[in-house]
């Protein structure tokens, strides 16, 4: 064995597929660099050069005599050895994370055969011993798989394509296969050892992780005293991260914090101990708790698509394809009045072409900054809300008010609602749709596919908000319906001009608010962010990598 280099653990010269490697072992890196004298070795190819972050190392396995004496057969060393009299060498394969294309990570082995069976030992316990000094990585999870998701592949996907990964990387795992909806959530809420755990997998689409959020977020609470139906009340951030193994109809929660809807990637994620804080908002109907939200709440268009596609949940996935044409087609609108709080001194607006990403600055700063205030709010003793006199009012007939707490980028809008949105800065963009023609509305919509601003018409407005209310018309209080007949007497002109013209064609109706895909059973609601109260096991959308690997057959 050669000396190692200073900050070097281990440096030996291994064989990999029959050639002479480099091989070096840092508290960071694992590399191997083919050698110039390798037999192997060809002056006009470029010398072969890896290099694997030990925090992507999913694991090491050291290879039996039969496997090491197949990996080695026509190896010059076996020869030697054979002549020798002695044994054949001793090999070890190391498992490693690997990029492809569109943010999908692989799992790739490379195997390294040694001159000597005490070299090999050294080399697996090292690997070993810094793999266990990881403190994120989990060694215990709890995985709840809804079979009826998306197209009903969850429990076929998590034992053939994710039970393998995790035993592979000594995770154990205690799994419950859900038999009811809402069988997760109790189960979290009442009787999960959570102690045991070190986070909880969800298999399944949004609905199932809406599941385990509210089961967490609940079960934290209740354990230490704070009263759900307060909505000022300042929430317990969750211990446990939560892995998402995609296998439902939308799954853009997964989309939007790793990149990508593959559930070999999120196994990944989860098994190098990824964490990424998320912004969770808080839903009330006079100071009646009713849900959370991660993703999207949606009243109008996304309401009632949802409404509508519940009908179909038999079609699978297409049944929002078909469900968003017909409510596309019915064109109603809402009135009502949305109040909301802007986000005050906070980096970031709606309109930024920057994107959050892995390792977020405006997530950072935006976290740093609202928990400081919050510690303030909580020695004046004076909510948030009461402090801030910035409440500003909008009165409309609307086709949509969405408000993405997240971009809710997913395979059918790949930038999603509100491309700049980000995961953990304690806002949502509210965004407004004011009654438009069916031609206009489906400019709009469509932008959600394209590379275009859908923000850039006159008849959308976006505000980032850390809270706001809507109270639809039919439940406004008289004052209210007397200040909205005065508005309306300004705007008579434009309605006419909207109720003549025969392309537009609006009904004015009820709607219901679409709550990370749930209906919610009411409509005058108070949403408040709580910023980065849940954690995810995930690192957010990795920018592409500068340089590309050419060697690398995944990524071409
Ligand atoms: N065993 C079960 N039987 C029936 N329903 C279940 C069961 N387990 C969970 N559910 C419910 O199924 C609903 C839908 O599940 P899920 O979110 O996994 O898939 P999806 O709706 O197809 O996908 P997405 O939410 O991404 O659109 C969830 O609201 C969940 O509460
Ligand atoms: C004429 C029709 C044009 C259609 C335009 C396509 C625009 C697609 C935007 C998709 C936005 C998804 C936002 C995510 C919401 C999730 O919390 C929720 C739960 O999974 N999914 C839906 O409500 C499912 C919502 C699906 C809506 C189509
Ligand atoms: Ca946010």
């Amino acid at each position: 064995m050669e000396r190692p280099a200073r900050l070097l653990l281990l440096l030996s010269e291994l064989r990999v597929r029959n050639a002479a490697y480099d091989v070096s072992l840092s508290r960071c890196l694992l590399t191997w660099k083919r050698r110039v004298s390798s037999p192997m070795y060809h002056p006009f190819r470029p010398s072969v050069s890896h290099v694997v972050s030990v925090s992507e190392i999913i694991a090491v396995r050291e290879e039996d005599e039969e496997e090491s004496s197949r990996t080695t057969n026509s190896g010059s060393w076996k020869k030697i050895q054979e002549g020798e009299g002695k044994d054949c060498g001793q090999a070890f394969t190391v498992f490693y994370v690997e990029r492809c294309r569109q943010h999908r990570w692989r799992n790739s082995e490379v195997t390294f055969t040694c001159p000597d069976v005490a070299l090999c030992q050294h080399w697996v316990s090292s690997i070993r011993e810094l793999l266990a000094t990881i403190a994120s990585r989990p060694k215990r999870l709890l995985v709840y798989i809804n079979p009826y998701g998306g197209k009903r592949q969850g429990k076929r996907i998590y034992d053939q394509k994710v039970a393998p990964l995790f035993a592979r990387a000594g995770i154990s795992t205690d799994v419950i296969v859900t038999e009811y909806a809402n069988h997760a959530r109790d189960h979290l809420r009442t009787e999960a050892e959570l102690k045991k755990f070190d986070g909880v997998v969800c298999v399944g689409g949004d609905g199932m992780f809406s599941e385990i959020v509210h089961g967490l977020i609940w079960r934290t609470q209740i354990d230490g005293g704070v009263d759900l139906n307060c909505p000022d009340e300042t929430l317990l951030p969750c211990a446990l991260r939560i892995g998402i193994i995609p296998a439902g109809s939308t799954d853009c929660i997964c989309f939007a914090t790793v990149g990508a809807n593959d559930p070999v990637t999120s196994a990944l994620h989860i098994i190098v101990g990824d964490s990424q804080p998320m912004d969770v908002c808080s839903v009330h109907h006079n100071n009646t708790f009713l849900r959370y939200s991660v993703s999207l709440l949606g009243y109008g268009f996304y309401g009632d698509v949802l409404t509508d596609s519940e009908r179909k949940r038999w079609m699978g996935p297409a049944r929002y394809d078909f469900s968003g044409v017909k409510m596309f087609l019915n064109h109603h609108y809402y009135e009502g009045i949305v109040s909301y709080l802007p986000a005050r001194g906070t980096l970031g607006t709606p309109r930024d072409t920057a994107r959050c990403l892995s390792g977020c600055l405006v997530c950072q700063h935006n976290g740093q900054l609202l928990s400081e205030r919050a510690e303030k709010y909580e020695m004046d003793e004076v909510s948030e809300s009461e402090s801030d006199s910035e409440w500003r009012t909008i009165r409309g007939k609307f086709l949509a008010i969405n408000a993405a707490s997240m971009s809710c980028a997913c395979p059918r809008s790949p930038k999603g609602l509100s491309p700049a949105a980000h995961l953990a800065d304690g806002t949502t963009d509210l965004i407004l749709v004011r009654k438009c023609s069916r031609f206009n509305f489906l400019r709009h919509l469509l932008r959600h596919t394209s590379k275009d601003d859908q923000f850039d018409m006159t008849f959308v407005e976006v505000h980032r908000v850390r809270r706001f209310r809507f109270t639809p018309r039919y439940c406004q209080s008289d004052s209210d319906l007397e200040l909205d007949l005065q508005e309306n007497g300004k705007r008579q002109i434009f309605s006419q001009i909207c109720r003549d013209h025969p392309a537009c064609g609006c009904a004015p109706a009820y709607s219901s608010w679409n709550c990370d895909g749930e209906i919610l059973t009411h409509t005058a609601i108070d949403v408040r962010v709580h910023c980065q109260l849940i954690k995810l096991f995930a690192r957010g959308i990795e920018e592409p990598a500068v340089f590309e690997d050419l060697t690398n057959p995944c990524a071409i």
